[in-house]
């Protein structure tokens, strides 16, 4: 099976379905939590001043719909579905990924009890199966998409999220190859829940095909979260797009910042403070209708590095006026 963007991009032209993706993202998906951020946050009452439309060639983007200015605050964000590395796993939050003073090296730990209550629904799923078999299959391979998948799948048995959550996210397109490694991972995870005794009518959208669906969305959307620490003004302060961040600590997909495309001179940046809830913030003045782009990869590679990445990862070729002038 190959999967395809043509067909799936018929879906997005109607500027009517516009409208609908607008409220669909906005009323599902904008949101803070109470303990989440306290700083120079945008005002709840009011929606970010952004839309997503089509573009011209690539797919849809996310637009102002007003003049913003430079260091602002654009919206925030939660994930919908987000996952602690391997090596992060005992030193970080299982649910928020904030960075713990005392990890416990026996199990997963939580940074409070508004986190632990948050995950008990997957967890309670998760902790039935038995997952050495998959986790060392996705360790020794170095494979972390594969455990959003799981952290999905769990949240689905456990009735917090619906099986087709991401459909509305753009699929990579997958080579042979990718799908024939994902089949064996999707084998090992369904074993796992099949051994304990999770069967029957909840477990009918566990197939090979939802499987690989999830995780063609992951290779484009996924984002890798690296803390940076420090307090949110200093960051304002700094219109700079490369911030001092720590190691990545996990992997995340949202909604609204997936709208995002790339650009190597981005006007836009995503950073991450203490957890996984991301914050977006305008690195310079953009004006009413401009396309806001973040940069997917480490902007300070050059010409030729930067377009392998892109074409390899992302299945593009990136024509941004710095890319036009070879910079
Ligand atoms: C995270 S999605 C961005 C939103 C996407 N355009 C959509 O309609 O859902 C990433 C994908 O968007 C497209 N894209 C993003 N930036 C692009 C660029 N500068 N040039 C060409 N395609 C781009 C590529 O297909 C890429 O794999």
């Amino acid at each position: 099976m190959l999967l395809t963007l043509a067909s799936r991009k018929q879906r997005w032209t109607s500027p009517f379905k516009q409208l609908l993706l607008n409220s669909y993202i906005f009323n599902h998906f904008y949101s803070t939590t109470s303990n989440d951020i306290t700083e120079s946050q945008p005002s709840q009452s009011t929606p970010p001043p952004i839309q997503v439309l089509l573009t011209e060639s690539t797919g849809r983007g996310v637009f102002a719909t007003r003049k913003i200015g430079s260091g602002e605050l654009i919206h925030t964000a939660q994930p919908f579905v987000c996952h602690p590395y391997f090596s992060s796993l005992h030193t970080v939050c299982y649910f928020c990924l904030k960075k713990l003073a005392n990890g416990d090296n026996s199990g997963v730990n939580f940074c409070g009890d508004s986190c632990r209550k948050q995950a008990m629904g997957f967890c309670e799923v998760e902790n039935q199966a038995d997952w050495s078999a998959f986790d060392t299959h996705c360790r020794t391979r170095g494979l972390k998409y594969p455990l959003l998948v799981r952290r999905l799948a769990c949240m689905v048995l456990s009735g917090v999220a619906s099986s087709n959550s991401l459909d509305i996210l753009q699929p990579a397109i997958l080579s042979p190859q990718m799908i024939a490694l994902m089949e064996e991972e999707f084998g090992l995870l369904r074993c796992a829940l099949l051994d304990a005794d999770l069967t029957g009518e909840k477990m009918a959208f566990l197939t090979k095909q939802w499987y690989i669906g999830v995780l063609a969305r992951i290779r484009i959307n996924a984002f890798r979260i690296e803390l940076v620490g420090g307090s949110y003004e200093d960051l304002l302060l700094s219109a700079s797009s490369s911030v001092n961040a720590e190691a990545a600590v996990g992997s995340a997909i949202y909604m609204l910042p997936s709208f995002y495309n790339h650009d190597c001179d981005p006007n836009v940046h995503i950073l991450w403070i203490e957890n996984v809830n991301a914050r977006v913030k305008a690195l310079r003045d953009i004006e009413e209708g401009e396309e806001l782009r973040i940069c997917y990869i480490d902007a300070s590679m050059n010409y030729k590095a930067r377009q392998t990445l892109l074409s390899e990862g992302f299945g593009f070729q990136c024509h941004c006026l710095r890319c036009l002038s070879y910079d």
